[in-house]
């Protein structure tokens, strides 16, 4: 996929993960919505990328809600004229046992209403990405409720690439999963005492051992994936690199 002069649409685009892919979609010429429910942080990026001309668009976007989410699709077009990739990446880590609903509906739910709407609004030829993570490839005993959202995602990215639906508008769909990576979403466990404490031993025992890899090998591996990957692979991003995991082998 040729990327200049096509426009984007990134969840969670405010801050992390998402904050390094608009940066990166933007260099490569993309025009980019951010749309997220962080807007002094969303606004700010607008800001910047719009110094020397206009790339971004900030749209405040809570992605449990249809409506809303439904709204900033219908507002990217309108801005832009056209919507060409979504990024489903907003996400969150919170396997608290009373409120672990927010999750799934987030980091799921939020994936799946995103990547519906994509097949409903994207050009023809279009990409349908989602961020999920090494731990919905192998597991995590430590956030399991997690883990599953993460599965989720990979499996839904894998089988919709080759569904009627994506496949008659010429749709490809990519998941990126990330191992440990620098962003606040890794930040707030250590030391975070509403945390029960063997999750909080888990989360400083990874924080001594594990490499965080940086935002910015994430967002390299999408612009790589974005240009030359075929529909529904998953990419593993682990220590600044990254490579197509080849489910295949479990059949063999
Ligand atoms: N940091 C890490 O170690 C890894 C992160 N991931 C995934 O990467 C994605 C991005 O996370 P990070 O950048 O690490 O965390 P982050 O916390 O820095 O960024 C998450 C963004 O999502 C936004 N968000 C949260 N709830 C939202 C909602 N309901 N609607 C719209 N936006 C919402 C937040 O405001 C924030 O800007 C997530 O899906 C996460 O699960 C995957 C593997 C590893
Ligand atoms: C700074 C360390 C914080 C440790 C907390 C933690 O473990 C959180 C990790 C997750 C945040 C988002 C993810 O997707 C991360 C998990 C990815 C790594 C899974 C590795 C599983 C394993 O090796 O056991």
């Amino acid at each position: 996929m040729e990327l200049n002069g096509k426009v984007a649409l990134i969840t969670g685009g405010s801050q992390g993960i998402g904050r390094a892919y608009c940066n990166y979609l933007a260099n490569e010429g993309v025009k980019v919505a951010i749309c997220d429910i962080n807007e002094t942080e969303g606004l700010l990026l607008e800001k910047q990328l719009n110094k020397e001309e206009k790339r971004s668009v900030f749209i405040y976007c809570d992605v449990t809600n249809n409506t809303e989410f439904e709204e900033s699709f219908r507002k990217v077009i309108s801005e832009f004229g056209q919507l060409d990739i979504v990024v489903n990446n907003a996400g969150i880590l919170n396997d608290h046992p009373n409120s672990w609903e927010k999750e799934v509906e987030i980091n799921l739910c939020g994936t799946i209403r995103g990547s519906l709407l994509g097949l409903k609004y994207l050009k023809h030829g279009g990409a349908i990405v989602a961020t999920s993570s090494l731990a919905g490839i192998l597991k995590d005993s430590a956030f399991p409720i997690y883990a599953a959202t993460k599965g989720g995602v990979n499996y839904f990215m894998r089988s919709l690439g080759f569904s009627e639906a994506a496949t008659a508008k010429g749709i490809r769909t990519l998941a990126i999963a990330p191992s440990l990576t620098d962003t606040a979403i890794t930040e707030q466990l250590v030391g975070n005492n509403t945390m029960c404490p063997e999750l909080q031993l888990v989360a400083q025992k990874r924080s001594e051992r594990m490499y965080k890899q940086k935002p910015e090998s994430v967002a390299a591996c999408l612009i790589y994936a974005l240009k030359e990957a075929t529909s529904g692979s998953v990419w593993l991003v682990a220590d600044d690199n990254w490579q197509q995991i080849n489910y295949d082998n479990l059949l063999h």
